[in-house]
């Protein structure tokens, strides 16, 4: 794998004549932990599903794990956790993650292996069998953090993946990610507006209207705009609050 497993080149994106990508170029070097961060509707959400090869850019180039985007190879290499939950809620727990396990053609015995080691790290497992309409909304999003790691991709694309969990589990996913990359060295990327989890990222991107106003590591950037927190770098960047 190259030095980078997610490079972007000048991409822009319109919707209806709105730009909602500006030129944009970010590298997310591999095996790093990196988080994007900024206001609603800044762009957060099109930038993944452009990564992900769900949207076309209008101009620009994606490159990820050295594939140029779109391609086939990828759907098996990215985990990906959407901002709204795609389950089968008339299915259980369990049901689902087989699903996903089998749809990327994961054998048996692996199958019931990833599904009890996903299932254990997001604290399903004695839910495993209640149909997931069942589920409060918090359970709903561990399952779909436990799906995007059933194939045990080589990078992680989560879109807000701790909104609606309690702190405990939060606190406790986030040392799983930071697990995950340090020992099995996954690359992650993950959307927040939640500032603690800003503090854990090896590197920033701050987005606003579909621009990066600001990137680095999080003490660089607290460090030159002389700032105490997150909000205050976006502010004195130039942004609105998050
Ligand atoms: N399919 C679409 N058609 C038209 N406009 C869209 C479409 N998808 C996104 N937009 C617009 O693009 C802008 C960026 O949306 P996006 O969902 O990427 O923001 P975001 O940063 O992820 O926001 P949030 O943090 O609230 O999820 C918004 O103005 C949104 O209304």
């Amino acid at each position: 794998m190259g030095e980078n497993a997610i490079t972007l080149s000048a991409i822009e994106k319109r919707f209806h004549q709105k730009e909602v990508i500006a030129p944009l170029s970010l590298e997310v070097p591999t095996g790093q932990l990196i988080g994007l961060l900024g206001p609603s509707g800044c762009g957060k959400t099109t930038l993944i599903k452009m990564i992900m090869g769900m949207i076309k850019p209008d101009n620009g180039r994606i490159q990820v794990l050295d594939y140029v985007v779109p391609h086939k190879q990828l759907l098996l290499d990215i985990g990906y956790m959407a901002q709204s939950d795609a389950l089968y809620i008339d299915l259980t727990g369990a049901e689902n993650l087989h699903f996903f396990a089998k749809l990327y053609r994961l054998s048996k015995k692996e199958r019931v292996e990833r599904v009890a080691y996903a299932a254990n790290l997001v604290r399903l497992t004695e839910d495993l069998n209640n149909k997931v309409v069942n589920y409060s909304g918090g359970m709903k999003r561990r399952l779909s953090l436990a799906i995007a790691l059933i194939q045990n991709p080589k990078l992680l694309i989560l879109d807000e993946p701790t909104v609606g969990i309690d702190p405990v589990l939060k606190k406790e996913i986030w040392q799983e990610l930071i697990r995950l990359k340090e020992k099995e060295h996954k690359t992650i990327l993950v959307t927040t507006h939640a500032m603690d989890e800003a503090e854990r990222c090896d590197r920033l991107a701050m987005l606003r209207s579909g621009q990066i106003l600001a990137q680095g590591t999080p003490q660089e950037l607290k460090a030159h705009y002389q700032a105490q927190d997150f909000d205050e770098v976006f502010l004195k960047a130039g942004g609105a609050i998050v």
